[in-house]
């Protein structure tokens, strides 16, 4: 049995008093404890968020980490460093990292292996574009990111994967529950051939345009575990509905 987790990913968003406001309204608000909740802001909220989530089921994410321990990386900040502060998650190889930081495979298979040994829980972002699915290449994308991220890591427990298909992002176009659900089905399957993965107990992400009005539907999907949220997460009752349709 997989617990729901529905995590927000807060993006460039975001100023002390917002964030006090939306995590304040999170915690008062009413959530299924049968469902995982989590929330990513940025680098520099994340000590006010850990701060104001203490002793709450609300876990705190980063949206990426460094592949590199230490060092002369300006602007870099390592994943020991997030794990040190108390984060519980990270997000990796989101499609935004991916498209304008210019991100591959292998830089993000090295964050993957830093994150791991932090003892982080990486959420690894995959998804085509929507030129890559009228070309009827979704599959073979996503197959290649995953293998492009996963294989050669040894120690893969507790890995989450979103499936983010770039064209459902911030656009109000949602993949169909169907759409989803066939890519998250194709994406367990791989798994059952990476080592080091429990495909049956990986849960698999629904991310792209996902809002109290759509997340049911998803959720009621067999493959579909829950949601990573971008805009919806900014609302503190939308947030707080999706958590629940989850629940
Ligand atoms: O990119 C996303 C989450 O990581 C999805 O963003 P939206 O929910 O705003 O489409």
């Amino acid at each position: 049995m997989r617990q729901p987790l529905v995590a927000g990913n807060w993006k460039m968003h975001g100023s002390r008093e917002s964030v006090g406001t939306l995590l304040g309204a999170l915690l008062a608000s009413d959530i299924a404890d049968t469902v995982e909740v989590a929330v990513c802001p940025t680098y520099v909220h994340l000590a006010q968020a850990l701060e104001l989530c203490a002793g709450s089921a609300i876990g705190v994410g980063a949206q990426d980490c460094s592949h590199a321990e230490a060092g002369a990386y300006t602007g870099e900040v390592a994943a020991t460093m997030l794990a040190d502060l108390g984060c519980d998650w990270v997000i990796l190889g989101h499609s935004e990292r991916r498209a304008y930081h210019n991100e591959s495979d292998s830089l993000i298979s090295a964050k993957l292996a830093a994150a791991i040994e932090a003892g982080l829980k990486p959420v690894l972002c995959v998804g085509e574009t929507r030129e890559q699915r009228e070309a009827g290449e979704a599959e073979a994308v996503v197959a290649a990111q995953l293998a492009g991220a996963l294989d050669g890591h040894s120690k893969l427990d507790g890995l989450v994967i979103a499936y983010e298909p770039v064209w459902a992002i911030g656009t109000g176009l949602t993949a169909t529950p169907e759409q989803a659900q066939d890519i998250h089905a194709f994406i367990r399957a791989e798994l059952a051939g990476v080592t080091g993965v429990n495909a049956d107990a990986t849960r698999l992400l629904y991310g792209g345009s996902v809002k109290p009005g759509n997340a049911g539907e998803l959720f009621a999907q067999a493959d579909i575990d829950g949601a990573l949220v971008g805009g919806a997460a900014l609302v503190a009752e939308d947030f707080q509905a999706i958590c629940n349709a989850a629940a």
